[in-house]
């Protein structure tokens, strides 16, 4: 959420502060109370105290003559602008929330019963590979997969493998 301030800060040749939030910090509830919607990020010029990402970058663009040239280009900005956090909510809820989904174990445990009967079989699909080892890395999922109630339940009816 801060990154775009960064980026437009250094970009404009300004130097900032940062004050870094640890989780240890964060988790005991007193800054979140002081936080006027409960999140961060917090941003202060002066004796100014903003909250929400989006009015930083508006009151930047707004000191650093980065909002258009007039009333129209500015509603053109905020409609884009809008449109990117539109776009940041998505790539939110699929980091967060929905970042695997039901077809991926399903092809990742049927790629891994290729691998069994031929262990290079996707050597010449490294994307797919890279795929594959990816999803099986993920913690609950690694344990489960190296436990012995996987690796000795036979994978096929008829005993080949
Ligand atoms: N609309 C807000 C969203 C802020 C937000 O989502 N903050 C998250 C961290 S990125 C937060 O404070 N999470 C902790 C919490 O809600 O307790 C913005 O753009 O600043």
């Amino acid at each position: 959420r801060c990154e775009a301030v960064r980026m437009l800060l250094a970009d404009q040749g300004q130097e900032w502060k940062e004050d870094v939030v640890t989780m240890d910090l964060w988790q005991k509830g007193e800054l979140k109370k002081s936080c006027l919607f409960g999140q961060l990020p917090k941003f202060q010029d002066g004796d100014l105290t903003l909250y929400q990402s989006n009015a930083f970058l508006r009151h930047l663009a707004r000191t650093y003559g980065l909002y258009g040239k007039d009333q129209r280009e500015a509603a053109l900005l905020d409609m884009v602008n809008d449109g990117v956090e539109d776009l940041r909510l998505k790539y939110i809820q699929l980091i967060y929330q929905n970042y695997i989904s039901f077809a991926d174990y399903n092809l990742v445990e049927l790629m891994r019963n290729h691998l069994v009967l031929a262990a290079g079989c996707l050597a010449s699909c490294p994307l797919l590979a890279a795929y594959v080892e990816r999803v099986s890395a993920r913690p609950h999922l690694r344990t489960y997969l190296e436990s012995a109630a996987h690796r000795d339940r036979p994978i096929n009816g008829n005993g080949k493998q």
